[in-house]
């Protein structure tokens, strides 16, 4: 028979420990929120029915925002004071068109694998409950008061247990619900109090739960690890001087005598960083993605031609590491409208400011920029892909 299996991932913790500010499940680790990241796990595994998100209720914007467009069945609810409490939250949620199975997953794990969702799963089926877990290879010590420490207890009797927690899901709706204390940390805590036992099965080293700031840091790290193709491409771009008072140039428009002739905007510089992050992923240039003979393109605002290519690139796991750009022409100045130009071309791309450079020159009165015919843009975009052999 197959067993329906549903997952709980509980989101609705303040993250006071990791500081910050921002509940910690929303930051950004390699350019994705910790949610997307963790969420993503499930939501494209055929094996999991629905999953049911566990949210603080000051979250449901962010949270919405965080998984725009994954695949799959994902519903919120809201969470309680405690874990146990969000977890029982999202239980009861899903009682109604109650699973076979059951993982309950902190959204604060976002490096679990699919291969751990499989041992969950059958250890689930198998055993009625069931954790990943993993030995101790430090030695552990008591705290003995005033900075001293003595014998602890004999770590191979120890385990450290992580998240996804696999259960039958009668079996931990009943036990949530039976439960009149509210201390318990983990839901293997809260089956063994309703007096079942609860199996072990491998966990992974790399399933760290992020609690600290430090443990951001190291997330960073590890995604920077795993995003080990890294790409640079450019891109060049010219449109003619034609009617007009004012140039769009970086999504900005700036005021001038003249405008730029074009199908679109004829923002030189979207186009020339457009085509630099489609040179990255090897798919075709600006004008294969949005034909000028397209009426549809017409006027277009030049914005959507950089968030349809970054857009591929996020498709692909991928990230952008920097966006530079120069700009050839004897006026506009591009100096005053450097800072606007950066802050709008890093909204596009949904990166910080940081990460976008805007240059300027002059062409020294040569050539057809240097007759104030037009304006020429020249874009290099950097970026980070998960390595793959194709
Ligand atoms: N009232 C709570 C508390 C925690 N959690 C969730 O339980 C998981 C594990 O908890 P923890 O790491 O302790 O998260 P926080 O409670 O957010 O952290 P802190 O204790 O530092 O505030 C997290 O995904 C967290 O969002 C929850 O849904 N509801
Ligand atoms: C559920 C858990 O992640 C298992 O290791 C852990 O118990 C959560 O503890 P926290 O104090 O709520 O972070």
């Amino acid at each position: 028979m197959c067993m329906t299996t549903d997952v709980v991932v509980v989101a609705a913790g303040r993250g006071l420990r990791a500081g910050a500010g921002v509940p910690k499940q929303l930051r950004a680790v390699g350019g994705k929120p910790l949610l997307r990241r963790t969420v993503e796990c499930f939501s494209a595994d055929p094996r999991i029915r629905r999953i049911r998100v566990v949210i603080h209720q000051n979250d449901e914007a962010a949270c919405t925002e965080a998984l725009a467009g994954l695949p799959g069945e994902i519903a919120f609810c809201t969470g309680g004071e405690t874990r146990q409490a969000s977890v029982k939250a999202g239980l009861e949620a899903i009682a109604g068109d109650a699973p076979d199975l059951v993982l309950i997953h902190d959204a604060a794990r976002p490096f679990l694998t699919a291969e751990l969702v499989g041992r969950a799963i059958e250890a689930a089926a198998s055993h009625g409950a069931a954790v990943p877990a993993l030995t101790l290879t430090d030695t552990v010590k008591a705290h003995a008061g005033n900075g001293t420490l003595s014998a602890g207890p004999d770590r191979e009797g120890l385990r450290r247990v992580q998240t996804p927690q696999a259960f039958r899901f009668p079996l931990i709706l009943a036990a949530h619900r039976a439960l009149h204390r509210s201390d318990l940390t983990d839901d293997a805590a809260v089956a063994e109090a309703a007096g079942h036992p609860v199996f072990a099965f491998s966990g992974e080293a790399a399933n760290v739960k992020i609690t600290t700031a430090e443990d951001f840091v190291d997330a960073e790290r590890q995604i920077a690890l795993t995003l080990a193709d890294v790409r640079s491409a450019t891109g060049y771009d010219v449109h003619a001087f034609g009617a007009g008072d004012h140039v769009m140039l970086g999504g900005i428009a700036i005021p001038h005598i003249a405008g730029l002739a074009g199908h679109s905007d004829a923002d030189v510089v979207l186009h020339a960083l457009t085509d630099a992050v489609l040179g990255t992923l090897g798919d075709g240039d600006i004008g294969s993605h949005f034909p000028p003979s397209d009426p549809q393109w017409k006027g277009a605002s030049s914005d959507r031609f950089l968030a349809h290519a970054i857009a591929l690139l996020r498709a692909r796991g991928g990230i952008v590491a920097h966006l530079d750009s120069t700009v050839v022409c004897e006026a506009p100045k591009i100096g005053p409208h450097r800072e606007a130009m950066r802050a709008r071309i890093a909204e596009i791309a949904g990166i910080p400011p940081s990460r976008v450079s805007v240059k300027a020159t002059t062409s020294e009165r040569l050539g057809f920029t240097g007759r104030r015919e037009g304006i020429a843009a020249l874009a290099t975009a950097t970026v980070r892909l998960p390595w793959c052999d194709e």
